[in-house]
């Protein structure tokens, strides 16, 4: 075989076209592989990814040729890879042309134990950092041994720039991938009730409270929201995220009570493509797109005691892998935690973790419930109305004195959010109308339903149920979860209908789970 300098220029070119012409590790691996193996009788070789952080070793591509037992997991401890260990640390190649004399490294014995006698490692180093290492191991060492090593050292430097463009271009793969998360996220997210302009309040009791929020939002503390369901703990927390300094980065929001404990791990540390059965993409865990920003943990006190151990691990401990990945994430993201529970009760029943709770209580907001602050029931009525009325183009109705009145009297068990749900029905069922205090009292009794209000024709409710159901699939006709088969009708009856009715199908909006139209 010829080694001579115009065999060597072939192969520096062939290595260059593998490095243009190879987009995924494996492929560019075995392309190098395979290039080198026609000036050099390998019988195996690797290329070692070092990590500097977690000091650890990873092969970019399983090793090809003789397996050596002890060196074919994945991702191990540098110190178990003695060679590369030595490379890394002197930044210089190492040959050894008999193996038996290094036998005390435990990797060293694994090459002899799979036949290897001789073999040679070296550093692959661009800009002055080192990449990782290159090894190639022989059965039998060949002739010119010592001249190999020579022209393999100045092809470490070519394998060094392709190793390291490979590497940049996955990183590129996985940050392009994140970015399309965080946009499925966001839009699946952004809702309109939870906008700095669609919070309303008048009442001393919320002025108070957003002064504190104010003084909490320019800080990085931990705060604990609590309050009935429906005060507007999640309004809160967003308006939160929204005046920190960690505003330009993404509010994520984690619904503790749709944790199970298997998919703790997935859901908040995200996995890697196939790290168990039916991951069949990479997924970015909810803490990893909440870095620089902050966290809501919805609903705190429904999480199962031994969860609340592994978020208070990720919270003391400041760092966390994805799973099927051994790589430590940093965590940097500012917690706020809500809860409608008595937390502080929780605890003395044993059914909160008392060091979970100090963590996430560094600072507490209670929101009141709206009984206790019925100053702001008529700003709500009006200016919910108001912005009800404007994004489904219907024409607001009018509450009189006495309806706001009574309003102002009820006890609100579901809070703002019930007060919402009335305004939005009462636009569908009186738009335009006045409506009085007695009204208002059929619609506040218990058990109220559409047969409780005054009689409309039948072409009227004909149209509101389509509308509804219309709004439940968010404008879609056909499927099997479309409007036309859950109203059981021909999608071309369903069409003629919307037309008779004159449904302007672009103004359906699907509602969400927190605000059901009714
Ligand atoms: N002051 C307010 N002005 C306008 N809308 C509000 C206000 N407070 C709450 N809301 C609305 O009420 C609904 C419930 O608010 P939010 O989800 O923040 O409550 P919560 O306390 O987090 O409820 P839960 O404990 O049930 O999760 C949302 O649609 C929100 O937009």
């Amino acid at each position: 075989m010829s080694r001579d300098t115009a065999s060597r220029y072939r192969l520096l070119l062939e290595i260059n076209n593998a490095i243009v012409k190879h987009t995924d590790r494996k492929t560019l691996f075995q392309a190098l592989a395979t290039e080198i193996r026609k000036i050099v009788p390998y019988d195996r070789i690797s290329i070692n990814i070092y990590d500097p952080h977690t000091k650890s070793l990873s092969y970019f591509s399983i090793a090809e040729g003789v397996s050596a037992q002890g060196l074919e997991d994945e991702n191990r401890p540098l110190a178990k890879g003695a060679i590369a260990q030595e490379v890394i640390r002197s930044r210089r190649p190492l040959i050894i042309p008999d193996l038996n004399q290094r036998s005390y490294w435990a990797s060293v014995r694994s090459l002899l134990q799979a036949g290897l006698t001789a073999s040679m490692a070296f550093p692959l180093i661009t800009r002055g950092r080192v990449l990782g290492t290159i090894h190639l191991s022989f059965i039998e060492k060949p002739a010119d041994f010592a001249e190999l090593g020579g022209f393999l050292a100045e092809l470490a430097d070519v394998v060094a720039v392709a190793v390291e463009n490979m590497l940049a271009h996955t990183r590129l793969q996985e940050l392009n991938k994140n970015l399309a998360q965080q946009k499925h996220y966001l839009l699946e997210e952004t809702e309109d009730s939870y906008g700095p302009d669609s919070f309303f309040y008048a009442s001393p009791k919320m002025a108070e409270v957003m002064r504190q929020a104010a003084l909490m939002a320019a800080s990085d503390a931990s705060v604990l929201i609590t309050g009935e369901t429906g005060t507007g703990k999640e309004v809160v927390a967003r308006h939160l995220h929204r005046e920190s300094p960690r505003r330009e980065a993404l509010f994520v929001k984690v619904n503790c009570p749709a944790l199970s404990a298997g998919l703790f791990e997935s859901e908040l540390f995200g996995h890697t493509k196939g790290a168990f059965t039916g991951a069949e993409r990479q997924r970015v865990g909810r803490f990893e797109m909440a870095q620089g920003g902050s966290l809501l943990l919805d609903e705190i006190g429904e999480l199962p005691l031994h969860l609340q151990a592994k978020l208070l691990h990720v919270l003391q401990d400041k760092r966390f892998e994805r799973v099927g990945d051994s790589r430590t994430i940093e965590v940097n993201f500012r917690v706020i935690a809500a809860t409608n529970r008595d937390l502080e009760d929780a605890v003395l029943q044993k059914q909160f973790r008392s060091d979970l709770f100090y963590r996430l209580n560094t600072v507490s907001l209670r929101l009141p419930p709206l009984r206790e602050r019925r100053e702001d029931i008529p700003l709500l009525i009006r200016r919910l109305t108001e912005l009800q009325a404007g994004r489904t183009h219907r024409e607001p109705p009018f509450y009189s004195p006495q309806a706001v009145e009574q309003l102002q009297q009820h006890s609100w068990p579901g809070n703002v959010r019930e007060l919402k749900n009335l305004v939005k029905r009462l636009l569908i069922l009186r738009p335009g109308k006045t409506i009085s205090g007695a009204e208002i009292q059929k619609f506040l009794e218990p058990g109220q339903s559409l047969a409780s209000v005054p009689p409309m024709t039948l072409a009227e409710v004909e149209r509101q149920h389509i509308e509804r159901v219309l709004a439940q699939t968010g404008g879609v006709l056909s499927g099997e979860n479309g409007a036309a088969a859950l109203l059981g009708v021909p999608r071309t009856t369903l069409q003629y209908r919307i037309k008779k009715h004159g449904i302007n199908l672009t103004e359906i909006k699907r509602p969400t789970a927190a605000e059901p139209l009714n």
